[in-house]
């Protein structure tokens, strides 16, 4: 094979089947395959290589023509996307060049095998989420805060700050994270393994009336559910939430309109670099490839430029596709692929705020329900972040606990296992890359205290 291109594509997949069984096992609508074609001289053909499915009928958008397949070639619907020919050879393969696909690929069989639930969405009327429930109302009190991101920006040295305070409790499991919105809310365990359906704030009310579910046992809904917590709310911490795109804001708005979010902020290169070595430390990837963290960030960036996040702005504007459909289109498209990783993306904030703020519109909610922190100045003054943080939540902030008045500086902190730190090259390039998105940060954050702050 004297040529190979790859290229990420979403495509249309009306029927897959499960090669083993021949039976269909999705019928839906978009699916992501990482699609890679080889030339075949010798047999004059062009061999794909699909990657985390078997699609029998699949009609191709986007970037196959990215793929610049030189000509002759075997197949003709790239103009006409409609099935392949189906003289093409599909090889089923795990891409594992940095061993991030191959997790990927998993996954996807993962939901394959349990076709009823996926891609299946809750439905929410914008209108009837509007109408909040009584302060008192446990469902109410037990959502009452999230902290929302960013990852590694010091998350959970705030929640844990914030729980030094006597009418908060934490409503999260591990760590303080719940992560209902994005995985439990479809989790099959509760109620004799019946996934809730109905809607999401019903399966959120059920949560927390399931007290002897595998939810309550391990986390803190059945301290707000006691009567002698009944004055104290409820937060939890997720990071993920702001790097989830409309959906899962979407369905945290459904379930808790009233919910005020947190996020706190942290520059976005050294957010990337923490996010390298909590990754790659030796104690979670033993054994495991380890990418340079330059490649680690030039994967990423290859993704945002291939989903069309990033663009050439010598030759597209930046101001005018700032907040577009077509941004949030491409953003949104960019999620599906970078899963929980994306180190370069999760630090483009104003595009995730700005999704976020979209959709608290939505639901009639004011930018009144949004705090955004600095992480670095939370860092230097973890009490002044505090005091922030719980007015926001409608606390009133001399009640700290007396035993508990040191607040954390370095709660989940990193070990930096090598001292090499970013190469002078990769900052400028990142400095460079993320320049534009802070400025509009700051537009959006209109305050002097955030004017600047990463700037060199
Ligand atoms: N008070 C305070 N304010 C701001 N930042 C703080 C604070 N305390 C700790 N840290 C630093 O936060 C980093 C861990 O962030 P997270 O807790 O958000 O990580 S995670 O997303 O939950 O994995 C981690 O950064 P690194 O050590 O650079 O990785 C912590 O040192």
């Amino acid at each position: 094979m004297s040529s190979h291109h790859s290229c990420r594509i979403v495509v249309d997949t009306p029927r897959v089947k499960d090669k083993s069984t021949q039976k269909t096992v999705f019928t839906g609508d978009e699916s992501a395959l990482l699609i890679e074609a080889s030339l075949d001289h010798r047999r004059n053909k062009v061999v794909l290589v699909m990657i985390g499915l078997s699609a029998y009928s699949i009609a191709a958008t986007g970037c196959l023509a990215r793929l610049a397949l030189p000509s002759p070639v075997s197949f003709s619907s790239v103009d006409k996307p409609k099935s392949f020919d189906p003289s093409v050879s599909r090889v089923r393969k795990i891409h594992t060049r940095n061993g991030q696909k191959t997790r990927i690929f998993k996954s996807q069989i993962q939901q394959l095998k349990q076709p009823k639930y996926f891609n299946q969405e809750y439905t929410c009327d914008a209108q009837d989420a509007a109408e909040y429930l009584p302060e008192t109302d446990l469902i109410r009190r037990s959502l009452h805060g999230i902290i929302i991101g960013s990852m590694k920006g010091g998350t959970q040295a705030l929640h844990t700050n914030l729980l030094t305070h006597p009418k908060i409790l934490s409503s999260g499991m591990h760590h303080g994270e719940l992560h209902f919105f994005n995985r439990l809310y479809k989790d099959r365990r509760p109620n004799n393994g019946k996934v809730y359906r109905q809607n999401i704030r019903d399966a959120f009310a059920r949560v927390i009336a399931n007290r002897g579910s595998y939810y309550s046992q391990r986390n803190g809904m059945k301290d707000i559910a006691s009567q002698q917590n009944k004055h104290k709310v409820g937060i939890h911490s997720a990071p993920i939430y702001l790097f989830s795109g409309r959906k899962i804001v979407a369905r945290m708005l459904c379930a808790a309109p009233w919910v005020k979010a947190t996020a706190i902020l942290r520059n976005p290169i050294d957010r990337a670099f923490s996010q390298y070595h909590f990754i790659y430390s030796s104690i979670r990837k033993k054994g495991k490839h380890k990418p340079s963290f330059d490649q680690f960030i030039l994967d990423d960036i290859t993704l945002l430029k291939e989903t069309g996040v990033l663009l050439d702005w010598n030759t597209t504007s930046f101001n005018s596709y700032a907040g577009s459909e077509e941004e949030f289109q491409a953003w949104e498209q960019y999620l599906h692929y970078a899963k929980a990783n994306g180190p370069v993306g999760r630090g483009l904030y104003s595009i995730q705020l700005e999704i976020l703020l979209d959709e608290f519109k939505k639901y009639n909610k004011s930018r009144d329900d949004l705090l955004v922190l600095q992480s670095e100045s939370s860092k230097e003054y973890p009490q002044e972040t505090y005091h922030q943080a719980i007015q926001f939540l409608g606390r009133e902030a001399r009640t700290v606990r007396k035993h508990r008045h040191v607040f954390a500086k370095d709660h989940h902190a990193t070990k930096y296992l090598d001292d090499a730190g970013i190469s002078e090259g990769t900052k400028k390039m990142l400095y460079e890359l993320y320049q534009p998105y802070n400025e509009r940060l700051y537009n959006l954050l209109g305050t002097d205290e955030w004017t600047g702050v990463w700037d060199e």
